[in-house]
């Protein structure tokens, strides 16, 4: 329900925003950053990456289609807080089953409406990200420096391991659909749904495994690839990720990884990774596909990055032969892809299941099957060849 109940969000720096309550009340504090996309509110909300960060929309009317339960990209909403401008007052949409106000409030997710998130988002672009919080409710109540100490008191963002907060506890499978190509080990680092369902429509049986598991464990199942999903949190604090993914890219095991995936195949490669000011987050982000001078049009959401040279092949710091930066952000030179040339490894920066967002990098999922497919016929090596390169959709 919309109200006019007052919250207030809370920036590290001082900075206070007045607004009204909006989804839970209470209090709750993280990364405040923002994200670009004018459509797809309920993916984002779902998408695990996005735990323990406030997102802001910079689209001004949210929530008037509603919420369903075949859009989410997971259980439930991950965000920690949430801030918009104009919820919608009516949802009106024939796949609506509930508002996202419903939402926010079963999830606890506590949200604030009526922020000029122009000038939030200015603010942010030009100081950064940084820590704030929301206050509503009871919470809305305490003095202006109580509330700051409470935001000053938050986790900052990096050197934060989230992957076990998002992370399933359980394995699970998802079926391959149509002609079987062979077998995938996806680690839970915060998967969305439809990434699970694009891998199992390649003729993957999708195997997904918390991120606790072990090497041994992995190596056991003797999956064909090994893929690495989005997650939330610092890639530089997922050391044991980073030694997993080395001891099974040792073993020949084909990977494939987005987002943190990239991030993690970077410091695997022996890069380091470093933190953005405000990140990539957005449905309409213009990637360069290097290999074939293509212009992508991207879903992001990520503030960190791998830093390793943009130009030429260079060898991997950590001995796994050669690797190139295969795709780069035209906004800003940031990496947004990884392609090992002597191992059977590769990686982007952004989302290319696209929920939400335009589908320009799908075929990379049949990048991906092709490099399953040619060394399952040629076990002792063979690295994709030219023509699945190229195979745009
Ligand atoms: N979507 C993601 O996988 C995000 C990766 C990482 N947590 C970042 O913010 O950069």
């Amino acid at each position: 329900m919309i109200t006019t109940e007052p919250a207030v969000l809370v920036l590290e720096d001082g900075r206070r925003f007045e607004g009204r309550a909006y989804g839970a009340r209470g209090r709750t504090l993280g990364e405040a950053v923002f994200a670009t996309g004018m459509t797809g509110y309920q993916e984002t909300l779902t998408d695990p990456s996005y735990a323990g960060q406030i997102v802001m929309q910079t689209a001004p009317h949210i929530g008037n289609t509603g919420v369903n339960d075949t859009d989410k990209e997971s259980a439930k909403i991950w965000v920690a807080g949430y801030v918009v401008r104009d919820p919608s007052r009516v949802v009106s949409n024939f796949r609506a089953q509930r508002s996202l106000d419903d939402d926010l409030e079963t999830d606890g997710v506590v949200g604030i409406s009526g922020i000029d998130t122009r000038a939030v988002t200015r603010h942010i672009r030009s100081a950064g990200a940084m820590r704030a919080g929301i206050f509503s409710g009871a919470e809305y109540e305490l003095s202006a420096t109580e509330q700051l100490g409470a935001v000053r008191a938050g986790a900052e963002m990096a050197g934060q391991k989230l992957s076990s907060v998002v992370s399933t506890r359980e394995r699970y499978q998802v079926p391959a659909v149509g002609e079987r190509v062979g077998s995938v080990a996806v680690l839970d680092l915060g998967v969305k749904t439809s990434t699970l369902n694009y891998l199992a429509e390649r003729g993957l049986d999708v195997e997904v495994l918390p991120e606790s598991v072990t090497v041994d464990e992995v190596l056991e199942l003797a999956p064909d690839a090994l893929f690495y999903s989005n997650g939330p949190g610092d890639p530089e604090a997922s050391e044991s990720h980073v030694e997993l993914l080395r001891e099974v890219l040792k073993s020949g095991v084909p990977y494939f990884g987005i987002c943190f995936g990239n991030q993690l195949l970077g410091r695997a490669l022996g890069f380091g990774t470093y933190k953005l000011p405000f990140g990539h987050r957005g449905i309409n982000q213009p990637v360069l596909d290097k290999l074939t001078g293509r212009v992508e049009i991207t879903s992001q959401n990520h503030g960190f990055a791998v830093d390793a040279p943009r130009e030429g092949v260079v060898d991997s710091p950590a001995g796994f032969g050669r690797v190139e930066v295969s795709h780069v952000s035209l906004n800003d030179d940031v990496v947004e892809g990884i392609r090992c040339l002597d191992i059977d490894a590769f990686s982007v920066q952004y989302h290319p299941e696209a929920a939400a967002g335009p589908h320009d990098s799908m075929y990379l999922f049949d990048r991906f099957r092709e490099m399953v497919l040619a060394r399952r016929e040629s076990p002792d090596g063979q690295l994709p060849t030219a023509s699945s390169e190229g195979d745009h959709e």
